[in-house]
């Protein structure tokens, strides 16, 4: 079978023609649903979205038929497992099977049936463990992996080397986005399995409304982290599909770091919780800083616009009004 072709360089614009049939995958969850918001604001009206459930990525012969039948001309992939520091460290071969699987799937399958332009989302824990900061693109492949994610990490890492082989050997416009820590609605708030600012944000609610005196928070709270508004992101990869085209992922990051203990504060200012913090240091701090050099991304033409902490007050006013019971 031929693919798409032939012309990773210059293909139609993306946001020239509004029509134009969009598979976004994983449109339920944090990045693809913030996605779908940004297309939809943007006036795009031919949408393809399919639920985990109409159609599991995992399934090799069902993502082809779906992809023959459907020949989206551009495919955004944010449908992966994914979750925070425990569930990373708990369930390594979900990870990295299931990331391996739903981005093979759909990477070949896009290019098998004329998919024009597609991009692939990984992640900050691509970088090594110890990678100099702010962390450039070309850090990639040069040190040991952060252990509590190097199984996720591994799936991504493929991801953006698929995405790569495919332009090198077909000429087909597949990039990647690497973005850093994101957060806001439609996040996972799950107590264990989610990342640090949801489940914070969940914590220090439910002690709020309970009346507890304390609340425990993982680590130490000396790890570094860098917080990008997921509507920041959806701008970004909208700024992408529009504008790169090329070999090299691109860094999206809001360039901003905290530590966890500030990120603590914060959001428990933010929710009105007005007791004491525990640190449970039984729990794994991960990597210990994770700025990234979103540069490259800037000198494209983008930059973010969203500050952490109103994009945290945006997101518990979310939170109030969809999550809690
Ligand atoms: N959240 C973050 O902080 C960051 C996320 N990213 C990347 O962004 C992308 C999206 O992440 P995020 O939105 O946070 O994740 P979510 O868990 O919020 O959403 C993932 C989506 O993928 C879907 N999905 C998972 N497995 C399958 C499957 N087998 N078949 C079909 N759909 C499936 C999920 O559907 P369902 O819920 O029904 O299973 C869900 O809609 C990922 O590639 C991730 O690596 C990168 C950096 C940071
Ligand atoms: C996006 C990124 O997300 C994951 O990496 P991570 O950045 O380490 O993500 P995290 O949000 O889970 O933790 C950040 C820090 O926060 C501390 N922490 C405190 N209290 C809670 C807490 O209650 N929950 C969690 N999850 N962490 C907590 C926690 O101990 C750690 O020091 C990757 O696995 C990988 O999937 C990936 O790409």
């Amino acid at each position: 079978m031929g693919g798409a072709a032939d012309n990773a360089s210059s293909g139609s614009s993306f946001l020239s023609d509004k029509s134009a049939k969009i598979f976004i995958a994983g449109h339920r969850g944090l990045v693809g649903s913030a996605i779908v918001r940004k297309l939809q604001q943007l006036g795009f009206t031919n949408l393809l979205l399919r639920s985990h459930s109409e159609l599991d990525l995992t399934r090799q012969s069902d993502v082809e038929s779906f992809f023959a039948n459907e020949k989206p001309r551009f495919a955004i992939l944010a449908a992966a497992k994914v979750g925070g520091i425990h569930a990373n460290n708990t369930y390594p071969a979900d990870f990295i099977a299931i990331n391996l699987q739903i981005q093979t799937n759909v990477i070949d399958s896009a290019y098998r049936h004329g998919v024009q332009k597609l991009l692939f989302l990984g992640s900050s824990c691509i970088y090594p463990k110890f990678a100099p900061q702010p962390i450039p693109e070309d850090a990639l492949l040069t040190g040991p992996l952060e252990p509590t994610n190097e199984w996720y990490a591994v799936a991504k890492i493929a991801g953006i080397k698929m995405c790569q082989a495919y332009r090198i050997q077909h000429n087909w416009n597949a990039i990647s986005g690497m973005p850093t820590n994101l957060y806001g609605p439609n996040d996972n708030f799950h107590p264990e399995n989610s990342h640090v600012l949801p489940a914070l944000m969940r914590r220090f609610h439910e002690a709020k409304v309970n009346g507890a005196k304390e609340v425990v928070v993982w680590g130490s709270g000396s790890p570094l982290r860098e917080f990008l508004h997921v509507d920041d992101l959806a701008d970004a990869v909208a700024f992408l599909m529009e504008e790169y085209s090329d070999l090299g992922h691109v860094n999206v990051g809001s360039g901003k770091e905290v530590s966890i203990k500030e990120l603590a504060e914060l959001v428990k200012e933010v929710v009105g919780f007005e007791g004491d913090l525990v640190w449970d240091k039984s729990k794994p701090d991960g990597t210990p800083r994770k700025l990234m050099d979103s540069s490259k991304l800037a000198e494209l033409g983008w930059n973010p616009r969203i500050s952490l902490r109103d994009g945290l007050v945006d997101t518990y006013k979310w939170y109030v009004q969809n999550v809690q019971q």
